[in-house]
């Protein structure tokens, strides 16, 4: 796609995330979400446990622990920025003054009015992209206030290139130099140096909310596993991976989409949410499309939990529904389950404009599971999707519920 092109910038030793966490001590893998607890008061979202093992240790996995540290210093950005609004505001214009003013920049003063001339197209044509690739979103965002509205479109815009990188048309040209510019990139682009009008309108909305740079950069570091990774020994492996190209997407959007000024809940545990969401979301996709990542000789499945089912690589690449596979599938699916309901929990406490889009795309993913049910688990070769008519019931179900609050 042509829109995905070009990228340049000089390059960049690549500094890996959560550092301080790969000196803890590994511990035992467990195989479900985990209710994360309240370090700053406020209710946690925490439900009962379920398990699909018959003892699952409760401790944090390495992985786990890792993205915690994440999640941890996000919620604490939102509180910094709640509760002194005015410093943070105040930092941001000093910060701002001292940076090169670019040109966007200056007509947007110039005009006086924000969301015209240049910038304003800038985030049109992120609408445009949004509209284009996610349909259902696109109509959520509507609902939202425009500063909010325009703000998901960058970042969702930022994410779809992101991905396209190593999924698009031109994925045989990139290498981890190509990824490490594009981190430059996205380093420059967050100091107020745009490159072109997607990264300007992402750079116009990071000084506005309290988004970090570190989920943009995580989201990176799983573009660059997918260029060397192609199997998963264990569900912590995978779930690091889920985080990095999935989970990233819920910590850089709660800070847009906003928690709703009544909401009881910590800031933590709605991100916790919002983390879970995308890694449902991403479970879910690696598991509607098995066949499709065996054709390219992938396997996105804990490697593991496979033999545990009598299964090997050989049966994926084979590809024939058996028992084993069903029984196996079973799990799987129950899993991802699990993280849908953690995340539908948090969904009450975000800002109410903010409900309806993400409770219905969670209801629409979570439908996937249905369908790969319904096609008897045969992910090999049938294509699991939900359609149109649920779909459409799904919209107005979301909206009723979303409006409930919180
Ligand atoms: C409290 C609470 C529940 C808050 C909600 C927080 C929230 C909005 C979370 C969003 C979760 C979400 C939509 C995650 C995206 C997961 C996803 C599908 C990731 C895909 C990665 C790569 O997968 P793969 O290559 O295997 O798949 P494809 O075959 O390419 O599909 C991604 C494609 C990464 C790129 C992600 C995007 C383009 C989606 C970005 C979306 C947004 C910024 C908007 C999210 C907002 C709403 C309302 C859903
Ligand atoms: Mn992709």
């Amino acid at each position: 796609m042509a829109v995905w092109a070009a990228h340049h910038a000089s390059c960049r030793p690549h500094q890996p995330s959560s550092s301080s966490s790969s000196q803890r001590p590994r511990r035992v893998a467990r195989l479900l979400p985990l209710p994360l607890p309240t370090r700053r008061g406020g209710a946690s979202l925490a439900r009962p446990r379920a398990s699909l093992a018959a003892a699952a240790p409760v401790a944090r996995t390495a992985s786990e622990e890792a993205v915690y540290e994440v999640v941890l210093r996000q919620a604490a950005l939102v509180e910094g920025a709640v509760a002194s609004k005015g410093a943070a505001a105040a930092a941001g214009r000093r910060r701002r003054r001292q940076q090169q003013r670019p040109r966007w920049a200056e007509e947007k003063e110039d005009e006086g009015l924000r969301g015209w001339g240049l910038l304003g197209d800038a985030y049109d044509r992120c609408g445009e992209v949004c509209a284009e690739y996610a349909k259902t979103f696109y109509l959520g965002t509507q609902l939202m206030t425009p500063e909010r509205r325009k703000a998901v479109w960058a970042i969702y815009v930022w994410c779809r290139r992101t991905d396209e990188l190593v999924d698009g048309p031109n994925a045989s040209y990139i290498t981890p130099t190509a990824l490490d510019r594009w981190e430059k990139r996205l380093e420059d682009l967050f100091e107020g140096r745009p490159y072109d009008m997607y990264d300007a309108a992402l750079a116009d909305t990071v000084p506005k909310f309290p988004v970090d740079i570190q989920p943009f950069k995580d989201m990176i570091e799983g573009m660059r596993l997918d260029l060397w990774k192609s199997r998963y020994r264990t569900f912590d492996e995978l779930y690091l991976y889920c985080y990095y190209v999935a989970g990233t997407v819920g910590l850089m959007t709660v800070p847009v989409m906003g928690i709703a000024p009544d909401s009881k809940a910590s800031t933590e545990s709605v991100y916790n949410a919002a983390l879970a969401l995308g890694i449902a979301n991403q479970l879910t996709n690696i598991l509607r499309d098995v066949g499709e990542d065996a054709r390219r000789g992938r396997i996105y499945l804990p490697l593991d939990e496979l033999a545990q089912a009598g299964l090997n690589e050989d049966d994926i690449f084979r590809g024939k529904v058996t028992d084993k596979w069903r029984r196996f599938m079973k799990g799987q699916i129950q899993r991802a389950r699990l993280f849908f309901d953690e995340a539908e929990k948090g969904v009450a406490h975000l800002d109410s404009a903010s409900r309806w889009p993400v409770l219905a795309s969670l209801w629409l993913y979570r439908q996937i599971l249905d369908a790969i049910e319904a096609n008897d688990y045969n992910n090999f070769t049938k294509r699991a999707y939900v359609g149109k008519a649920k779909k459409l019931l799904s919209l107005p179900a979301a909206y009723a519920r979303a409006a409930v609050g919180s």
